[in-house]
């Protein structure tokens, strides 16, 4: 069998990026081992684009929420994913969730259908040495785990992914939090500290004690983690001082308020170079989401926090993007394979379904002869890419759903409410400019009618 690109992996990125080429006329081999002799341990059957948990692709409205927005580029782009979701959506309000056998099996069919995919049920153990797109999951196969770990010079890629929650810098109260590293190193700004006093500190101990925890999935049971990534609530149980001696200690840290170090405290450091976004240092945890919202707003200084990501602790793998894969998801020391989904450290369907239509996208225009520039970043594309790419610290990556954090700041002072529209709208004006410069692809998908305003736009995904 003939082809011109390997595609390996049919989950939401591969299927994307397969349907991408074929349309623009290349022979793609779209290689999945379910449907065959193999599964993942989340999976149940053998479509292709299965959803593995919700059926949610989350919020759908395109004027205030960012992967909204998403939605609304990758329809314009014709995405595979977002036209099978939109033919199977069931009632979800502002947001779009989907029958999911549904969705998966349309996806299947169309991929099936189209006469340059051919679908192989295969696992495959070994990077290719043609051009192909890796885009096997969070759940990726223990085999080809071992290859991408060789060529990447990770020993090992699957691993707790232990991730602290993230908060909008605008967010934090500087009324109360202050900016100092401890015994002022580095720029001696490093950090923004929430201080606490004893019965603040002993109030937010019991509360980590008693908040609603997630359990572990019977699968991840046997994974190991590191004691890096201990969450904050098992720490607390091992003692009511053991956190206020690790990540919530305040020996060189000088309170402006009080001219004093306080009794605890609770540092955020810089997560995205445009400082827009700050992750709670040491904060990882298995509480569920609803009490990480409760109980971490009781921190002086995240009364009003706003959450670009909340904690976790699942299994995943993924690799270091950012120092790993150039601009257009070539992995750098073997540019005939890019990378795409989950595995480059995005997270989330759709976002896992937008970098796969990048990497579809990249890789055509290449073996087409031509080149593309990545989208602006001003887009909800161009951020999550820039995100993944070179935005991010290397050194602390971790997943990420799309968020106006990883977009470039509205200059100047504006009114919060007003915000998120001008995001959205710089980002419609940035993208047909950019989708005019694009050689031919699929049709552009119809946007639906707008969707209502969600009540809560910044709804985190139940991942
Ligand atoms: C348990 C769990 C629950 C999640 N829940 C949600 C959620 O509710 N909402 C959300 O937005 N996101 C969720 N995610 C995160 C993420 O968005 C999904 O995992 C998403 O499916 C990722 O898309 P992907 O295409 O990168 O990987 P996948 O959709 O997992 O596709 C990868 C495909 O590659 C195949 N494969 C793996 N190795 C090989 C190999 N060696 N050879 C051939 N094929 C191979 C797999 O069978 C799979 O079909 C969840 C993740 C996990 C692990």
């Amino acid at each position: 069998m003939t082809y011109d690109i390997h595609v390996i992996g049919g989950g939401l990125a591969g299927s994307e990026a397969a349907w991408q080429l074929a349309e623009a006329g290349l022979k793609v081999r779209l290689s999945e081992m379910r449907g065959g002799a193999d599964t993942t341990p989340a999976h149940h059957g053998g479509d292709l684009a299965e959803l593995v948990c919700s059926n949610s692709f989350r919020s759908d409205d395109a004027t205030s929420n960012a992967v909204g927005l998403l939605h609304q580029e990758m329809r314009a782009l014709g995405s595979i994913i977002m036209a099978k979701g939109d033919v199977h959506a069931v009632p979800a309000g502002s947001a779009l969730a989907v029958d999911r056998d549904g969705f998966s099996g349309g996806v299947t069919a169309a991929l099936a259908a189209h006469p340059n995919i051919t679908i192989v049920r295969e696992r495959i153990d070994t990077l290719p040495d043609g051009p192909a797109i890796i885009a096997t999951g969070p759940l990726t196969a223990p085999s080809l785990a071992g290859g991408i770990g060789a060529a990447t010079g990770a020993e090992a890629l699957a691993f707790f992914d232990a991730i602290a929650p993230i908060v909008h810098r605008e967010s934090i109260d500087l009324e109360v939090a202050w900016f100092q590293s401890r015994w002022n190193k580095g720029t001696g700004k490093d950090y923004i500290n929430c201080p606490m006093n004893k019965d603040q500190y002993l109030a937010f101990h019991q509360a980590l004690i008693d908040g609603e925890k997630t359990e572990f999935r019977e699968w991840e049971k046997d994974t190991p983690y590191f004691d890096g990534c201990m969450p904050v609530e098992v720490m607390a149980e091992r003692g009511v001082d053991t956190l206020r001696f690790g990540p919530m200690k305040g020996v060189g840290l000088d309170d402006p308020r009080t001219g004093r170090w306080p009794y605890a405290v609770v540092q955020l450091r810089q997560d995205n170079a445009a400082g827009t976004l700050w992750n709670i240092v040491g904060f990882q945890t298995k509480l569920k989401y609803a009490e990480q919202i409760r109980i971490f707003r009781t921190i002086p200084g995240l009364e009003k926090a706003e959450f670009a990501r909340l904690g976790g602790l699942h299994r995943n793998t993924f690799i270091r993007s950012p120092e790993l894969l150039d601009t257009t998801l070539r992995l750098k020391s073997r540019p005939n394979l890019r990378f795409a989904g989950q595995i480059t450290g995005c997270e989330g369907y759709i976002e896992s379904a937008a970098i796969g239509l990048l990497a579809g996208r990249f890789a055509a225009a290449e073996l087409t002869g031509k080149t593309i520039a990545p989208p602006p970043v001003e887009t909800a594309l161009g951020a999550l890419l820039g995100h993944i790419t070179g935005l991010a610290e290397a050194e602390t990556y971790q997943p990420m759903n799309v968020n106006f954090g990883l977009f470039p700041p509205i200059p100047g002072r504006t009114k919060k409410a007003d915000r998120k529209k001008m995001y959205t709208d710089r980002a419609r004006e940035a993208l047909p400019g950019w989708i005019n410069s694009l050689p031919p692809g699929p049709p552009p998908v119809p946007q639906p009618a707008p969707a209502v305003p969600a009540d809560n736009p910044a709804e985190p995904a139940d991942a």
